[in-house]
């Protein structure tokens, strides 16, 4: 256990007696704290202590890692001969306890706080639950089913003590009919408590499940409708997690808390009443209590909510790491990075374990409190009660029934309190759920824009300059003026990272320009409908991702108009992927998922769906770099059969690296450091011997 390094030493003769000193291991800045129990004489003891505290702190480098002694305590032995006073020897002690005491250093979860870098607003319970109410919607019946049923239950129980003591001291009194009376009703009532009992849970459940499902879908709504530079910051582990595991700890809250937080309050006020018509100065006494328990839970409570926002935070941050590990378990294995990898998670693991302890502690010290207290209620009912009995202002049957309301009350407070306190926590855990839950859909989604009746795909880039949100000092774009028109196939060529793929962004309309204007077909690119836009346009990205699905499946992907089977081999056909696809065992109904096929087989699908659109502008982003030879040649077929078929006609726009599959263009533009610096066809551009012919260059050279 990392946080209590525990160093025990023990002396094997009786009269030695047996230390056991333990050194827990402190977070940055916090003071080590020794716990020990002594049974020698005291000097012995405290140099013992210091020995052993001081080697410790030297190999962990604590705190104090320069001295052989520990805060507080002098380093010199000499010292301690010298120092002999007992009460120094305490208020150090009490220094060294005094940080893991209530309000103490100990407890202070800043430190993992920060590590998690949390920034939800904190949300009240009162918000929490009528978000929750909300999200309920047409469902609420159930919720008043199971509280009607709780009701039903709650009395029926809570009735129950009293007619049990009535029995048996009516038995014991030979009163025959009121004990019949009695058990007919504890039959009925016994009933009654199973049967709405069983309502209670079954409709709490289904509400619960029927809330935590609609959380998972209005956030998962809400992410997926954001702006792609929201995803450029925020790792996608972490936006699981919440989708996964703080969406599940919300069950608790409807399923289990509110239920039994209502239900016990009820009996607890039940037993308050039956307690009071039996004497109210005993009900004073466990009300005295029941006050005590209330006063340690809203400090416990306070803490446990503050953990548990952490803990989730935090779990979010493990599963991010977790996440980008496995998804990359190639590069792991290649770099045998494994260790590293898993040291990554530790760090957050070690995190959790921080507050988990913390947490852990806190609940032992409420239920230290809850069972002291419990129990002092039996002993105060029994002493009180007792000599009420003796004074004769009791009998023992009111006696019976004031004990058993005495439990009652107080196992219903702690049930409440308990409860609250996982409200609580549940409750924190969801700052960020319903924070992310009240994003907006991106600008784009919110308005409807204009449908044309046809695009013919002329693109116009008018002084367009940008730098991505998240890198808002970086000039990506600079002043770009550019005029594509309609079935022009133009090639953008440049030096990595030129901003060619940002170009292409820009009219996909991913990101928005910091400056200048877009036009397709003389509309501003922001007036236009974005989806149909988007349906009109085929792109094939640098890295092809496929969806776990049949091959047909993921060639149709996102194609609004209705596709043969037909179609879709045509599109393949074009794409030069028909004759793979036909090898595969179920053939174009094969399952695939991003790791089955070659990146150059999913290029080709990619490829395909993006024909199967039949687009007015093509995008193809370095479609060949995965591409071999012979399907490159056969690509470069396709884009000249839409340079050259008037039937098939349509603008073209490749960003390519391999110069040779963009000589037949109509026009290369070559863009550097966000600027074009060259335009016109590829011998043009040779002759010129600017940048363009020094990348040819570089390729011949590569080549040979
Ligand atoms: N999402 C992003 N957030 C911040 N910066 C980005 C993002 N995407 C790209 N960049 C930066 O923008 C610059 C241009 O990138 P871009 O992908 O447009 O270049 P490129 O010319 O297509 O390069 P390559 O030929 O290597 O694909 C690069 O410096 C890159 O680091």
């Amino acid at each position: 256990m990392r946080f209590f390094n525990f160093h025990l030493m023990a002396t094997a003769s009786p009269q030695s007696n047996l230390h056991v000193v333990s050194t827990p291991y402190f977070p940055r800045g916090n003071k080590p704290l020794p716990i020990f129990t002594l049974r020698s004489p005291y000097f012995r003891t405290k140099r013992k202590f210091l020995n052993i505290s001081s080697t410790k702190t030297k190999q962990n480098s604590f705190a104090n890692s320069n001295s052989a002694s520990v805060d507080g305590f002098p380093s010199n032995e000499n010292e301690y001969d010298n120092n002999t006073n007992p009460f120094e020897f305490f208020r150090n002690l009490v220094g060294y306890i005094q940080p893991a005491l209530p309000g103490g250093s100990w407890w202070n979860l800043s430190d993992a706080r920060q590590a998690a870098n949390t920034t939800a607003k904190p949300v009240t319970v009162w918000l929490a639950l009528g978000r929750m109410w909300d999200l309920i919607g047409r469902d609420k019946w159930l919720v008043y089913v199971a509280v009607a049923s709780l009701v039903v239950a709650a009395v029926s129980e809570i009735s129950m003590p009293s007619i049990l003591a009535e029995a048996i001291f009516s038995a014991q009194r030979g009163e025959a009919m009121v004990f019949t009376n009695s058990t007919r009703l504890l039959v009925l009532l016994c009933v009654s408590s199973g049967i709405f009992s069983g309502m209670r849970s079954g409709c709490f459940s289904i509400a619960n499940t029927t809330l935590v499902n609609r959380l998972r879908e209005t956030l998962y709504s809400a992410l997926v409708f954001q702006e792609i530079s929201f995803f450029d910051p925020e790792p996608v582990g972490g936006l699981t997690s919440r989708l996964g595991a703080d969406c599940q700890r919300l069950s608790n809250v409807i399923g289990n808390n509110i239920h039994l937080i209502l239900r016990n309050s009820l009996q607890g006020a039940g037993a308050f009443v039956n307690l009071l018509t039996l004497s109210w100065p005993l009900t004073l006494s466990a009300l005295v209590i029941c006050s005590l328990l209330s006063l340690v839970f809203s400090v416990y409570g306070q803490y446990q909510k503050k953990a548990a926002e952490l803990t989730q935070d935090l779990n979010a941050c493990a599963n991010n790491v977790a996440q980008e590990t496995l998804s990359m378990m190639q590069t792991v294995r290649i770099y045998g990075t494994e260790q590293k990898e898993l040291g990554r998670y530790k760090i957050w693991l070690e995190k959790l374990a921080f507050i988990g302890i913390r947490e852990t502690v806190a609940y032992g010290f409420w239920n230290m409190s809850f069972i002291t207290l419990y129990r002092c209620t039996q002993v105060l009912a029994v002493l009180l009660g007792g000599m009420s009995i003796m004074t004769g202002h009791f009998s023992p049957e009111q006696l019976t029934k004031y004990v058993l309301y005495c439990e009652w009350l107080i196992y219903a407070t702690w049930r409440v309190v308990d409860n609250l306190s996982s409200l609580l926590q549940s409750i924190g855990a969801t700052e960020k759920v319903f924070q992310l839950m009240d994003l907006l859909p991106g600008n784009q989604f919110l308005s409807e824009g204009i449908k044309l009746q046809r695009l013919m795909g002329h693109v116009q880039f008018v002084n367009v300059s940008f730098q991505y949100p998240s890198r808002i000092m970086v000039p990506i774009l600079d002043h770009l003026c550019l005029t594509i028109e309609a079935n022009e196939v133009v090639a953008i060529v440049g030096l990595s990272g030129s901003g060619k793929s940002t170009f292409v962004s820009l009219l996909l309309r991913l990101y928005e320009p910091s400056n200048g204007q877009i036009f397709i077909d003389g509309f501003p690119l922001k007036d236009l409908d974005i989806r149909w836009l988007r349906e009109k346009i085929g792109f094939v990205g640098q890295e092809s991702h496929l969806f776990r699905m049949d091959i047909k499946s993921n060639i149709m992907y996102g194609c609004s108009r209705d596709v043969k089977q037909e179609d879709v081999e045509w599109a393949a056909k074009q794409a030069y992927a028909h004759e793979f696809i036909l090898s595969l065992p179920h053939g174009y109904e094969t399952l695939v998922d991003d790791n089955l096929l070659s990146g150059g087989q999913k290029q080709r699908i990619a490829i395909a769906r993006a024909i199967l659109r039949d687009p007015a502008i093509l995008v193809l982003d370095e479609a060949t770099s995965a591409l071999d030879s012979e399907s490159e040649h056969y690509v470069k077929g396709v884009i000249n059969a839409f340079r050259n078929d008037s039937t098939t006609k349509r603008t073209v726009i490749v960003i390519a690296h391999r110069l040779s599959t963009i000589k037949a263009v109509d026009r290369i533009v070559v863009i550097d450091n966000g600027r074009i610096i060259e335009m016109g066809d590829h011998a043009g551009l040779v002759r010129r011997g600017g940048l363009y012919t020094q990348l040819v260059k570089r390729q011949t050279e590569s080549l040979t």
